[in-house]
């Protein structure tokens, strides 16, 4: 794989990203309504009618998402060479390429698992490049891994239940505090709750008390899916949730993505599948050696030259 080199392949992105629509005024009403939503919007909405198209054009856009200009370096192979893409807002965005082509190592730095070479990472314009995985999903970032990361000698249950973020737990002072105590029960019944109702969501409820490390592998993706759920997330980034997963439980689980696109999350996500990535997302980026090679919609992709010959001809 090249050096990162800042010609031609980020072009092409930058090209494809300039494309896109920029939203107007009007569609900040769509919005999420969390706080952080609201906040994120009122940064970027354009409020004041004087302002020219080129005015609103130049605001930056508080996405979910930027990547800009990526590197990740392993001794001397280039994982990442320069990617630079955005992720739209309530958008089901799929990243595809072939194998070694960067988009697990692409995750990790995003999601801080590993520390970009080169490049940033803006989370709604803060930049998180570089921060450590727990800082970032702490804001709202989250990522499933391609080989799911449950804690096997836990249940279920009790997997779910240590996902969320900002719980005040148990400690010796709130052991002999009478009030803090009943906060952090109270705490722990909400919480008790929600792992419950995400369990039923995911139709996997019914194995609750058992250990993790029994699942079968579909049943361990749905469990991926559930914890990184239980965090609270705005973005979640997807790496071959699918993989493995029957056909039954594949259609339930892009049901249950969907659903959760009409209710504001966003997501991100990685497939070799090209007819789940076909059917189910409205915009693709493609990624070859390490940088973005061409975005668009599923039908622009699928007739891109440069894509198909990426691909050595397969179909895509
Ligand atoms: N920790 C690592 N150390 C060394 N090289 C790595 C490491 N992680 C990834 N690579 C290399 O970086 C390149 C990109 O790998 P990556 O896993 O990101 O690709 P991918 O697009 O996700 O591939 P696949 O579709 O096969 O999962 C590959 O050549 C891979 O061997």
């Amino acid at each position: 794989m090249s050096e990162p080199n800042g010609t031609g392949d980020e072009t092409d992105a930058h090209d494809a990203n300039t494309a896109r629509d920029i939203p107007d005024a009007d569609d900040t009403s769509d919005a999420d309504d969390t706080p952080d939503a609201i906040d994120a919007t009122a940064e970027t909405a354009y409020p004041d009618d004087s302002q020219t198209e080129a005015d609103a054009r130049s605001t930056p856009r508080s996405l979910p998402l930027r990547v800009d200009g990526l590197v990740k370096r392993f001794g001397g192979i280039t994982a990442v060479d320069g990617a630079s893409f955005e992720v739209e807002e309530g958008s089901l965005t799929g990243l595809i390429g072939p194998n070694g082509a960067g988009k697990s190592t692409t995750f990790n730095c995003i999601t801080g698992v590993h520390q970009p070479t080169g490049g940033h990472v803006y989370f709604r314009n803060e930049e998180i490049t570089g921060m450590e995985p727990y800082q970032i999903a702490r804001k709202g970032l989250v990522r499933t891994f391609q080989i799911a990361r449950e804690l096997e000698e836990m249940t279920v249950l009790e997997n779910l239940m240590l996902a969320p973020k900002g719980q005040r737990g148990e400690s010796a002072i709130q052991s002999v505090t009478p009030g803090l105590r009943g906060a952090v029960i109270e705490e722990e019944e909400a919480i008790r709750e929600r792992a419950w109702e995400t369990l039923e969501f995911f139709e996997i409820d019914h194995v609750a008390t058992e250990y993790a490390g029994n699942l079968s592998g579909g049943q361990r993706k749905l469990l991926e899916m559930a914890r990184a759920l239980m965090t609270d997330p705005e973005v979640v980034l997807l790496d071959e949730p699918l993989a493995g997963v029957n056909p039954t439980l594949e259609e339930k689980l892009l049901e249950r993505i969907h659903q959760l696109r009409e209710e504001g999350y966003t997501f991100l996500l990685v497939e070799h599948d090209m007819d789940v990535i076909m059917n189910n997302c409205e915009h693709v980026i493609v990624m070859h050696q390490g940088s973005v090679l061409a975005e668009g919609d599923p039908e622009d992709v699928r007739r891109n030259e440069r894509v198909i010959d990426a691909y050595l001809g397969e179909d895509v």
